[in-house]
């Protein structure tokens, strides 16, 4: 154990459209990633399925009882680690969520998030492309603790959206964590930008976990990536499958918020950011 963090794997696996293999894969880079030394492994949005509309129906689940989350509590359990598991379609009362796991050392299930703002969006000669068409937005900011550190939740596109970020860093979040999949139009110029102004904004360290990039269907930009409480981008992947590890030092959140304090200096006598929760 660090003295004052813990040791993460981001996990860029490559995902295609059978489900058993891509679990498999998956399980075998975590042991990988605890082979070298990682406390908390964080996966991929949509990292059980290919990422597309047409998709979400099939290889949806419920929770905790699929294949699925059956795969993250063992392996959580069997490597005595966290594991933030990406997102998987899942079903609930007849209706579809893309959906973050969290599960502890013990394998047990502590945290579920459902992605909040659906990335609807239509760029002309870019991407088109309407989740809402076959998916329910969650309402439910989420939170969890691992050793002693605020965790906060989010899904892609909500990387976008400052406003949660914000409520995230009021209610003591050190770390956001966004499994999201990023594309060839929009991932060269806001990935890396909306990643380092949250974590400028709020002063906490921003991981992103993105698949590696495949050649058919929906093509994911790749570039995990961890950012640190400054705004500086610690690591990096490329856009194969690859693991990037980093060493987090929480201390530089209570660094950077003592010397630049703009929490504090925030005008919320003019204006406020309300938890309607
Ligand atoms: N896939 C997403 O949810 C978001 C995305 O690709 C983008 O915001 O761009």
């Amino acid at each position: 154990m660090l003295q004052n963090g813990f040791r993460a794997a981001l996990v860029q696996c490559l995902v295609g459209k059978d489900r058993l293999k891509n679990l498999e894969n998956a399980s075998n880079l975590i042991h990988k990633a605890k082979s070298n030394g990682a406390q908390l492994v964080a996966l991929p949005e949509c990292f059980n399925s290919p990422y597309g509309t047409k998709f979400f129906d099939e290889y949806a689940e419920s929770i905790p009882d699929g294949p699925t989350s059956k795969m993250l509590s063992e392996a959580a359990k069997k490597h005595s680690i966290y594991i933030i598991g990406g997102t998987f379609p899942e079903r609930d009362d007849n209706k579809l969520y893309n959906t973050c796991t969290v599960w502890n050392p013990n394998g047990d299930l502590i945290a579920k998030f459902r992605k909040m703002h659906l990335f609807d969006i239509d760029i002309p000669g870019g991407i088109t492309f309407k989740e809402s068409d076959i998916l329910c937005s969650g309402r439910d900011l989420v939170t969890f603790e691992m050793f002693g550190v605020t965790v906060g939740l989010g899904i892609c596109y909500d990387l976008r959206f400052e406003e949660l970020a914000k409520l995230y860093r009021i209610k003591g979040c050190k770390l956001l964590v966004y499994p999201g999949a990023f594309n060839m139009t929009t991932g060269p110029l806001h990935w890396e930008l909306l990643q380092r102004s949250r974590a400028l904004d709020n002063q906490l360290y921003v991981f992103a976990i993105s698949p590696a990039r495949g050649e058919h269907g929906y093509i994911a930009w790749g570039h995990s990536q961890v950012t640190d409480p400054w705004g500086k981008v610690v690591a990096q992947a490329k856009h194969g499958e690859e693991i990037i590890y980093s060493d987090l030092d929480f201390t530089e959140c209570d660094k950077v918020r003592a010397q630049i304090p703009i929490f504090d200096q925030r005008r919320t006598d003019i204006y406020d950011t309300v938890c309607k929760i």
